[in-house]
């Protein structure tokens, strides 16, 4: 459904994107993860048709991304909602854009409003609604004309957990439904609840792809132990195995045990991957 091949594109001195490739299948999602600064959203601002390579080449659906509005959903990382119009008008708008009619179009808002939870703030306009609303309306706008190929940029970032939940929920029923989807989070557990495949970016390219469990299988997670006199921590990567071997050698009482597998930063650090911002 989505091609992107050896895309670059420079701004001055930075390399944003330097030989970016990724695939995408109907129905596929892919969770595009990395360190601020790896390329993440120049790519979906790319593969959207707002922005122009310097060469490479995007296709989506076997034609170039400005070909395919229309199949092409986009919740952008910066909220882009019209202050003075209603959720309602926005939902209308952009089903419009793409297409859809009356009935169609009724029902689409219909399905949304109550899939996101829209409903106690529907026809309330954009610019006096919280920041968890304006990234659930922003959300909605990428998903009322069904597209096929859904670009979701940190789509909740400063989301309540019910709001998260409510969105990882629609975007698992469109995969489902065949929608090709790209997902780009900082949170693993977003990823593993979505089932997710992994591409890992860095410095303007993806560097691994591939299932999160063989990604992250061999990485090391942590145990920790906290007894009334000590605190044990071992990196193990088997945590389970680690802790039931631990318990009978140390003294009790036993205040409190933690595992904690493999993050995404744990990834990073095995693919030697470093934070570019931080330099
Ligand atoms: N319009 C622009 N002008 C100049 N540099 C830019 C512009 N847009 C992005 N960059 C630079 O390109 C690089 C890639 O930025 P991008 O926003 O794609 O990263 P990202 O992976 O989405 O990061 P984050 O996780 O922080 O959202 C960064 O070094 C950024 O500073």
């Amino acid at each position: 459904m989505l091609q992107a091949i050896d895309l670059r594109k420079r701004y001055d001195e930075v390399q944003a994107l330097d030989g970016f490739s990724l695939e995408v299948a109907a129905g596929e999602i892919v969770g595009l993860v990395g360190h601020n600064g790896a390329g993440k959203t120049t790519f979906v601002e790319m593969v959207s048709g707002l922005l122009r390579p310097d060469s490479g080449t995007v296709l989506v659906d076997g034609v170039s991304p400005t070909r395919a509005r229309d199949r092409i959903g986009i919740s952008p990382q910066h909220i882009a909602l019209y202050r003075p119009l209603t959720v309602r008008e926005h939902l209308e708008l952009y089903g419009r854009l793409a297409g859809l009619r009356r009935a169609a179009l009724r029902s689409a808002i219909d399905d949304l409003t109550a899939a996101l939870r829209l409903e106690s703030f529907l026809n309330r306009t954009c610019g006096l609604l919280s920041g968890g609303q304006q990234r659930r309306a922003q959300a909605a706008t990428a998903l009322v004309h069904r597209p096929a190929l859904l670009l979701l940029d940190e789509p909740t970032a400063g989301a309540d957990p019910e709001t998260r939940q409510a969105l990882l929920d629609v975007v698992k029923q469109r995969a489902g439904e065949g929608a090709a989807v790209v997902y780009t989070t900082h949170y693993l557990t977003e990823l593993t609840d979505l089932q997710a495949t992994i591409a890992v970016a860095a410095e303007g390219r993806v560097i691994a792809r591939g299932a999160a469990d063989e990604l992250l299988s061999g990485l090391p997670g942590e145990v920790r132990v906290r007894t009334a006199d000590e605190q044990l921590t071992v990196s193990t990567t088997d945590p389970t195995g680690t802790l039931l071997e631990l318990l009978p050698t140390v003294a009790r009482p036993v205040e409190s045990v933690e595992l904690r597998n493999p993050s995404l930063d744990d990834l990073y650090h095995s693919l030697a991957v470093t934070d570019v911002d931080a330099h």
